[in-house]
């Protein structure tokens, strides 16, 4: 359960009056649910998410993941925390001089896995769950969007989090790559109940995806309602974009993920004994500000 309690963020604007991003904000979100989170650009969405772990700390309110509190933590505290959330981005957010795996293992570096073999054999784990074993060698560039996605998904669930959070993850995406996107947060979500929050603007990521939708306007959630009403007769939603929901029905389709037999040792000393792409840039670890990029998006040193 993530339980945001009377949660504020206040931007400072210069000599203007402040900016109430967030405005006392209350939300019950179940363990192992999909909460969908929809409203107009503005609206105070993304500001709410990074709010879930801290990226953008609260002006006051508490923020609670199952038992622990989260803003009484001290930053170590905290540190450890956060790797039961992962989270993914509109902009896919990978480091673009990794490959596939390394952006993968990078998390779980983060994340204290000190054996490389199995940071690799973890990563190699967390791409056959978004199917894409085929390109672990090659770097971000040579990916197309829905791949890319995948790949931050996969970043995001090396540490097998119990939270993912994820900001507009399908707004860069064509419909067809979007639909392919959603199903694999949808499977995720079935397969390992992993609590799933989605900020977005797109109606159809909320029919598609969420058991549980919350309307932001002006900061705050002006109305919540289980997805599952969409469908029930007399329910009259009081804001538009819950009207625009009503009037447009849902389409849950969810499919369960089918693991296959991969065998994850094969896959690793592949990768070990293909060593990088021919002709690619090699991974320099003192390529400094992307490396504070990530940790930066993965709030793991902050
Ligand atoms: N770091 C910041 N400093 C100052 N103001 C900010 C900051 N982040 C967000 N804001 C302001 O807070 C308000 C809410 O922004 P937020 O990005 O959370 O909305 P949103 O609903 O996610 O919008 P969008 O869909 O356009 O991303 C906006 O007025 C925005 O300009």
């Amino acid at each position: 359960m993530i339980s945001l309690r009377r949660v504020s963020t206040t931007f400072a604007a210069g000599k203007k009056e402040p900016i109430a991003a967030v405005d006392d904000v209350s939300l019950e979100i179940p363990a192992g649910s999909i909460q969908g989170i929809i409203g107009f650009s503005g609206a105070g969405k993304s500001t709410l998410l990074r709010n879930i772990n801290l990226l953008e700390r609260p002006t006051s309110g508490e923020v609670w993941i199952g038992d622990t509190e989260l803003t009484g933590l001290n930053a170590e505290g905290l540190r450890r925390a956060r790797h039961q959330i992962g989270m993914i981005f509109q902009g896919f957010n990978l480091v673009n001089n990794l490959t596939v795996v390394q952006n993968v293992e990078l998390s779980l570096k983060f994340a204290g896995v000190k054996d490389p073999r199995q940071r690799r054999r973890r990563a190699a784990e967390a791409l056959e769950i978004v199917d894409i074993t085929d390109k672990t060698r090659n770097y971000p560039a040579q990916l197309s969007g829905g791949q890319k996605q995948r790949v931050a998904i996969a970043r995001a669930l090396a540490t097998k989090p119990q939270v993912l959070l994820c900001d507009e993850p399908t707004s860069a995406l064509d419909p067809f790559t979007t639909a392919t996107v959603l199903q694999y947060l949808a499977d995720i979500n079935a397969e390992f109940g992993i609590t799933v929050v989605v900020v977005t603007h797109e109606m159809e990521v909320i029919k598609a995806l969420a058991d549980n939708v919350a309307v932001m306007e002006a900061g705050r959630v002006v109305e919540q309602f289980p997805a599952t009403d969409l469908l029930r007769e007399g329910f009259s939603p009081t804001t538009s974009i819950g009207k625009y929901l009503v009037s447009d029905g849902i389409s849950l389709n969810r499919r369960k993920h089918t693991s296959s037999e991969t065998d994850f040792d094969a896959i690793v000393d592949e990768l070990d004994a293909a060593g990088p792409e021919p002709g690619a840039r090699p991974w320099d670890p003192t390529r400094a500000r992307e490396n504070k990029i990530f940790a930066a998006v993965e709030g793991g040193l902050r």
